[in-house]
């Protein structure tokens, strides 16, 4: 921030009107000079004795009448109360100083300070506590207006100008006006709904409605600096913090008060708590968010264990440990994919308030077209899977060749800036193909069902991909981004905002559902892949063939990731090949095909990933190609044992996810979630549009099967009266001590039956998943066990069953 073209005249009439004192600004100016941002910055850090008044906001509060500021061109007046309330109005100043609208500063400051001025002094009014008679039971849901609670009553009228002024947006969702009114009312709430359908704002607008501080505990470091691109964007300052900060004045500028949203990993606000504190007595902090919040339980797909210590934030920002507090600092917890067991860890492990809200909406995304399709998932198979997506995105350059493509480009940075692998039109051998050292963290394989599937397993040779991004990558990358200190500086909001009135999707009549037709529009993909290697591979596929593709994985040179997401913003990138870094939160509104390429971890995972597709409410793919004939059977190594369980159980719940042939897609989704599926089909999804698939009378494979399981085992078993009790079996070992595995049941109906003779291992599998969703047999979770077998034998339900085929080549 150097000297302006500004006369000492003008700076100083302008810090008048701001509310600065006459001397603090004659002295600023002769320490730094005529810039009024230096001098604001130079008077703040000063301290109080520079020209801020001191007064603490409650005195204020307790004083201030909101007419009184709402005088117009009232100099005094205006100046008065700005100095009333100096710590929070003056933040907002300083941010707003950073704008590159400098002659649109004054202005808007004035509006910032009168509106900030207002909301302070009413906010902080002692609102109507909670009528004797409701109480909120910690995991109520609340799915109509919350008629009950006595909230700050006015703020829904105040939001609007604001949700205009900084986002074009018209009206709030009914869902983020509940989740405000339980903020305004003081209370913890969890907010559990679709991905794409507006979280955000949802803390935000706390920000925007006090002038206080609100602090954004998030994951992942690409979800921060998308959000506070953004907020910046809409004239709203933020910045993030992480452990690797290595410019620690962003974290000092943050603790003082100078941006309205702090976004925040959980690591590092642990070790803020002490500073924190600070900046609630000095400046106010309004809320808490914890986003991605199923993170915090070990029961999710994505548990981070420092989030599970985030309870610390209950205890330290209570009014019982801070005195001058007159309300506990409200915690709003949100997230799009938490099963019931994960809500309930979320509400125990945040210690949540016991009045905590929990605002619900639907999961279900009407605009999601989900497909799933066999494939083998490696090179070979690229031709058949990508000529679709090469016949989209590859023809519009093909068609202006003589514009390099922006990954040509980006990859020579790449290439020159690290000395790494590139990524490029032409068939040069990337070093990455060749040099796997950022697979460096001992991938291994591991064979879920242990039960003959060693054909999953690379004979004699260990591969060393690594399945998962390592879960530490994106919080010790913090520094890696490179983003000015990781600031983000409010910007004047488009003046001529389109004004969006997106409300809640008008309510169907039950089972009545709006189908969206295609051919989708244009606007980019996102493939999903399971290792950092395909990440590369895929992309320079691509390329090949004339996409503007990018790779995306965390152990790729920093400046490239931010390149690859600024083009993919711009849209200059219309397809990047990522990880699982490349996931949770981003927003961009166009995104027509998720494809994931392999299986995902879990269907929380899964679903998360697909969120990212259609969120401007169009129709959009979500894509999976899985092998569906293999069990999936990678998993990170460096997991705890109980982690490696886990995972094991979700990856299975993805196979029966793939497998899956008969129930409409978004519902298996939506119900795995917990929520009853209000339609019956999503009439989009493969299963909905190719109908119902043939089936087959599979009565006696089922019998031998569950019959030579059972005969396998060690129990005093007889074979005859099996079907009239549930069998427990404990161990996952023959009756001769031979391991149970898939592979040795066959061999055994093989030897047993003639008809059976020639059938492939490959139905048997199939037939096991279907026995095993239909409650018959249960694969082990134990590491001593192969298989761990329960057989709930009916033998008339075991007739029933049908055994499903017809789209499923292996079965064939
Ligand atoms: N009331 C509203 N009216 C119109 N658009 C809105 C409204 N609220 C939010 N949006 C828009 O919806 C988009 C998605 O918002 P956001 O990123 O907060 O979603 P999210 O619920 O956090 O999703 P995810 O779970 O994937 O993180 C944003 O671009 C935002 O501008
Ligand atoms: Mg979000």
């Amino acid at each position: 921030m150097g000297a302006s073209n500004l006369s000492f005249d003008q700076v100083l009439v302008e810090m008048l009107e701001m509310g600065f004192e006459y001397s603090s600004i004659v002295e600023g100016i002769k320490t730094v000079g005529l810039s009024i941002p230096n001098v604001v910055e130079h008077i703040l850090t000063a301290g109080s004795g520079s020209g801020r008044a001191t007064t603490s906001s409650k005195a204020s509060t307790t004083t201030m009448q909101p007419s009184k500021f709402r005088a117009p061109h009232g100099k005094a007046l205006k100046r008065k109360a700005l100095s009333s309330t100096s710590q929070v109005r003056q933040s907002s100043i300083l941010d707003h100083f950073h704008s590159n609208d400098k002659s649109t500063v004054c202005n808007k400051i004035r509006d910032v300070a009168i509106v900030d001025l207002e909301m302070v002094n009413e906010h902080d009014k002692p609102i109507s506590k909670m009528p004797d008679d409701v109480t909120v039971m910690p995991g109520q849901i609340v799915t109509g207006p919350m008629e009950n609670l006595v909230v700050m009553s006015d703020w829904e009228t105040r939001v609007g100008g604001l949700l205009q002024k900084h986002f074009g947006i018209l009206c709030l969702k009914s869902f983020q006006k509940e989740a405000l009114n339980a903020w305004a009312a003081h209370k913890d709430c969890l907010v559990l709904a679709a991905t794409g359908s507006g979280k955000s704002l949802c803390f935000q607008v706390p920000a925007l409605l006090t002038g206080k501080v609100v602090v954004v505990i998030s994951p992942l470091i690409s979800l921060m600096h998308d959000q506070c691109l953004k907020l910046a964007r809409h004239g709203v300052s933020a910045c993030f913090l992480g452990s690797g900060q290595p410019d620690n004045t962003v974290e000092k500028k943050a603790m003082r008060g100078m941006y309205s949203i702090i976004y925040v990993c959980p690591e590092t606000v642990l070790r803020l708590i002490q500073p924190l504190q600070k900046l609630a007595e000095s400046h106010g902090i309004a809320l808490f968010a914890i986003d991605e919040v199923h993170c915090v339980s070990k029961w999710g797909h994505d548990f981070r264990p420092d989030y599970s210590r985030l309870s610390v934030l209950r205890e330290n920002f209570s009014t019982s440990k801070l005195k001058f507090l007159e309300f506990d600092i409200p915690l709003m917890a949100l997230t799009a994919t938490a099963t019931h067991r994960v809500q309930e860890d979320i509400l125990k492990s945040l210690r949540m308030s016991k009045e905590t809200i929990v605002v619900l909406t639907s999961f279900f995304r009407s605009n999601l077209r989900f497909m799933v399709k066999h494939s083998g998932t490696s090179q070979a198979f690229y031709e058949k899977d990508f000529h679709e997506l090469i016949k989209v995105y590859g023809s519009k350059l093909n068609s202006n060749k003589n514009k390099k493509s922006s990954i040509s480009k980006d990859s020579d940075d790449v290439s020159s800036s690290s000395g790494a692998g590139r990524i490029s039109n032409n068939d040069d051998v990337s070093p990455y193909d060749v040099d796997d050292n950022h697979d460096d963290y001992g991938g291994r394989y591991v064979n879920v069902m242990r039960s003959g599937n060693t054909d999953n397993l690379v004979k004699g040779k260990e591969l060393s991909v690594e399945f998962l991004e390592n879960d530490n990558d994106d919080c010790q990358s913090v520094d890696d981004w490179d983003v000015t200190c990781g600031e983000f500086c409010a910007q004047s909001p488009p003046k001529d905002w389109e004004l969006s009135e997106i409300d809640d999707p008008p309510k169907e009549p039950e089972g009545s559902l709006k189908v969206l037709k295609g051919p989708l529009e244009q606007g980019p993909a996102i493939i999903y892949v399971p290792t950092r290697k395909e990440t590369l591979k895929i992309a320079k596929y691509l390329c090949k063939f004339g996409v503007k593709a990018a790779a995306y994985n965390a152990a790729l040179p920093k400046s490239h990731l931010r390149r690859v997401h600024k083009e993919f913003h711009e849209n200059t990138i219309e397809v990047v090949v990522a990880t699982i870094a490349f996931g949770m939160g981003i927003d961009k509104p166009n995104v027509r095909r998720i494809i994931h390429y392999g299986w995902p971890q879990s269907l929380e995972a899964y679903y998360q990933e697909a969120g990212r597709a259609g969120r401007d409410g169009k129709l959009a793919d979500c894509i999976l190609f899985a092998n569906l004939a293999r069990v999936p059977s990678l998993l990170p190594s460096r997991r705890s044992e109980y982690q490696t369980k886990q995972a094991y159980i979700m990856l299975s719940d993805c196979f029966r996810y793939g497998m899956n042939t008969s129930c409409c897609r978004a519902k298996t989704l939506v119900e795995y979630f917990g929520e009853e599926f209000s339609h019956r089909k999503c009439l989009l999804c493969d299963v909905c549009v190719d109908g119902p698939p043939q089936r087959q009378n599979m009565k006696d494979e089922a019998c031998i099967l569950l019959q030579t399981i059972a005969a396998s085992h060690a129990c005093s078993y007889s074979m005859d009266v099996a079907y009239d009790d549930d069998i427990h079996f404990e161990y996952g070992y023959g009756r001769h001590g031979e391991r149970l595995c898939l592979k040795n049941i066959v061999g055994k109906i093989r030897e047993q039956s003639q008809k059976f003779l020639n059938t492939d291992i490959l139905l048997w599998r199939g037939l096991s998943r279907i026995l095993e969703a239909k409650g018959y047999i249960r694969e082990g979770d134990d590491k001593s066990c192969y298989m761990h077998a329960v057989i709930s034998c009916d033998c008339k339900l075991v007739i029933q069953l049908w055994f499903l085929s017809r789209r499923r080549p292996m079965f064939r």
